[in-house]
């Protein structure tokens, strides 16, 4: 079924170009009726200026014989001067209108990027449903909206589009300011010092507004999260049911604006610099045809000379300064300069590591235990230590469960141990080694991980898992098996296209998964990087989305899923829990208990009070005043 009345590819009767340019110029009026009425006025003035020039000019030089005749005081030499005047005249306003009609054009595109994000938000937040969201021809559209912004300027490649533009331009007029050095010494240099005077003063203009723009990025970033939340899947659903859209449509107008504004603030008061800037062109303009018209009347110099330097002069007005190419040079240049730099920031956030040569690992590795001493660990830029000295020895191929409340530390820990990040203090050690100082690369790939919040990748089935061991990836079987331990193959097999179907409604013939089968697929995606020959399994929630069903079976099988690996198991299912050889308790970045499960419930501290707690939950209410022994005797019946 189309989800779409009008399919967004249909064919314009008339030429895609003027389609364009017809509904932007429909558009325009809705966003400024003065700033369109004033552009399109200097659009006017700007064409026929330059047609005036010519014919003042033409006239001008048709002029000069007659004046020659009949000197400067006659009839004819008074309409040379006229001509002469007006010429000039004509030639100020054009170097008037242009910049002015630029900044306006500017202004008014950034009004039309802002409109149509904003009516881009109410059309795609509209609808009831939220299949659109992953319509192809939607997302296609979308992406055109999501490039809108200031970003657009600080493309490097519109820096390159605007040097081959300008470049040429500049050397050109450089030729012709050498060619007017022949006529007037003094002329040619005007021309040769002005121009670099004017690009100098407008470039660092433009590089300043530049850098004010970036110095956005926070502000305008905040604009584009709430501009995706209508845009994206990932809120659909809660904009709906709260009725979010008018909301998001309000703060996104206010975080826009107060992204885009001071920016646009920062450029008015230019009008002064680019005013005088243009005012020092007219002016060099005027004194340089003055000087030709006078030389061309006095006999100076010949009727063809007279044409080749009004070519040069008209050349050297080619020293471009003003218009959006030399505006985009600097907005790149203030961009560049930050991207290319990000190498060396980022160099310079890293945690040192041991210094010498990574260690090689042996292909069993790791055969020992993987011991945490007094680990202590902070996120860059947070205050408080999410680890406290932790003290932790992780036995090899045997099992190991980690529980605690939510934010105790027990996700921070293993990222620790896959080296993702660096004890703030302490050590990790591996069959003896400082974990800092080995091949980081080849110790990720002694682990198999199923993260919490693992990611969902928009590829095939077959490649979603192979993830897990990217250079097995061609290995149908190897991946079967995967997918099989995991309890993942039927639902793989049931797909339209089975293992080469897309895990995304976004594509054609893609579909998506529930949030069960989803995690079923990131445990085959670990359990694939064991096959290739991880030997520390880490398994963080891993059970969390699953059915009673799906999870009973994971836990039957935990033993074999498990044999002969390092496990390190995080979870609030104590069903889970309990089947683990060891059980750590995590409190506020400490451990606090360490036992088997039977020792733990026999010491009665934290665990058997949170495991109690839990197996409330499955009694019914009439045997809630039971005691904790009894509960749990109901709790393990169920769930054994
Ligand atoms: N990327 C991060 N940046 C800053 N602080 C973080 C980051 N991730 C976690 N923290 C903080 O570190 C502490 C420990 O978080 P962690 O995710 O390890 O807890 P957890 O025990 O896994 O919790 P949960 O059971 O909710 O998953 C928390 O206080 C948390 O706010």
């Amino acid at each position: 079924m189309p989800l779409l009345r009008v399919p967004l590819s249909r064919r314009p009767k008339i030429s895609p170009t003027l389609q364009g340019i017809l509904s932007l110029l429909r558009l325009l009026p809705q966003v400024s009726r003065t700033k369109t009425v004033l552009g399109l006025s200097g659009v006017l003035a700007a064409a026929v200026l330059p047609v005036g020039v010519a014919v003042v000019a033409g006239l001008l030089i048709g002029s000069i014989r007659a004046t020659l005749d009949a000197g400067l005081a006659s009839p004819a030499g008074h309409r040379t001067l006229t001509l002469l005047a007006v010429a000039g005249v004509l030639v100020m306003a054009q170097q008037t209108f242009s910049p002015v009609l630029a900044m306006l054009g500017e202004t008014l595109g950034r009004e039309v990027d802002r409109e149509l994000q904003q009516r881009v938000m109410a059309a795609v937040g509209r609808p009831e449903g939220t299949a659109h969201l992953t319509d192809p021809e939607v997302l296609d559209a979308l992406r055109v909206v999501r490039g809108l912004g200031m970003t657009e300027t600080d493309r490097p490649s519109q820096a390159v589009a605007a040097l081959a533009a300008v470049l040429p331009a500049w050397l050109r007029a450089v030729a012709a300011a050498l060619a007017l050095l022949a006529f007037h010494w003094w002329v040619g240099l005007l021309w040769l010092l002005t121009w670099p005077v004017v690009v100098h003063f407008m470039q660092r203009e433009y590089f300043r507004v530049g850098e004010v723009g970036q110095g956005r990025g926070g502000a305008l970033r905040h604009a584009e999260y709430l501009r995706d939340l209508v845009l994206t899947r990932g809120a659909a659903k809660e904009v709906r049911l709260w009725g979010l859209l008018d909301w998001l449509l309000g703060r996104f107008d206010g975080a826009w604006r107060e992204a885009t504004e001071p920016v646009w603030r920062e450029r008015r008061p230019r009008v002064r610099v680019v005013l005088g800037a243009t005012g020092s062109v007219a002016l060099v303009n005027l004194v340089s045809y003055a000087a030709l018209a006078w030389a061309a009347v006095h006999h100076d110099i010949g009727l063809g000379w007279v044409a080749v330097y009004t070519q040069a002069l008209a050349l050297a007005n080619n020293y471009t300064a003003f218009d959006d190419n030399n505006a985009y040079l600097s907005f790149a240049g203030a961009a560049v300069p930050r991207v290319l730099g990000l190498d060396a920031h980022l160099e310079a956030s890293v945690t040192a590591r041991p210094a010498g040569p990574p260690a090689e690992l042996p292909a069993a590795f790791p055969a020992g235990r993987i011991a945490l001493e007094q680990v202590r660990f902070r996120y860059p830029g947070t205050e408080r230590e999410a680890l406290r000295g932790v003290d932790l020895t992780i036995e090899a191929g045997r099992s190991l469960a980690i529980v605690g409340e939510n934010g105790a530390g027990k996700s921070s820990l293993v990222k620790l141990v896959c080296g993702l990040h660096v004890p703030t203090a302490g050590t990790i050690r591996v069959d003896g080694h400082n974990l800092a100082g080995l091949d980081q690369a080849a110790w990720r790939e002694r682990i198999g991980v199923l993260f919490q919040d693992f990611a969902r990748y928009h590829l095939s089935a077959a490649e979603n898992i192979a993830m897990g061991a990217p250079r097995y990836a061609g290995d149908r079987e190897r991946l079967r098996e995967a997918a099989h331990r995991a309890g993942a193959l039927p639902l793989i097999e049931g797909l339209a296209d089975g293992w080469d179907t897309v895990l995304s409604p976004e594509y054609t013939g893609g579909t998506d998964l529930s949030g069960g089968q989803w995690q079923r697929i990131a445990l085959a995606r670990a359990l694939f990087a064991v096959d290739a020959g991880a030997r520390v399994l880490i398994l963080d929630e891993p059970t969390a989305a699953l059915d009673v069903r799906a999870e009973a079976e994971i836990y039957d099988r935990f033993l074999e899923l498990t044999a002969g690996l390092t496990t390190i198991l995080i979870s609030h299912r104590f069903s889970t829990v309990r089947r683990a050889e060891r059980i750590v308790v995590l409190e506020d970045g400490a451990v606090v208990e360490d036992g088997g499960h039977e020792e733990l419930l026999a010491r009665r501290g934290r665990y058997a009070e949170m495991f109690d707690l839990q197996a409330a939950r499955f009694v019914e209410p009439r045997q809630g005043s039971a005691a904790g022994a009894g509960l749990r005797a109901a709790a393990e019946a169920g769930h054994a």
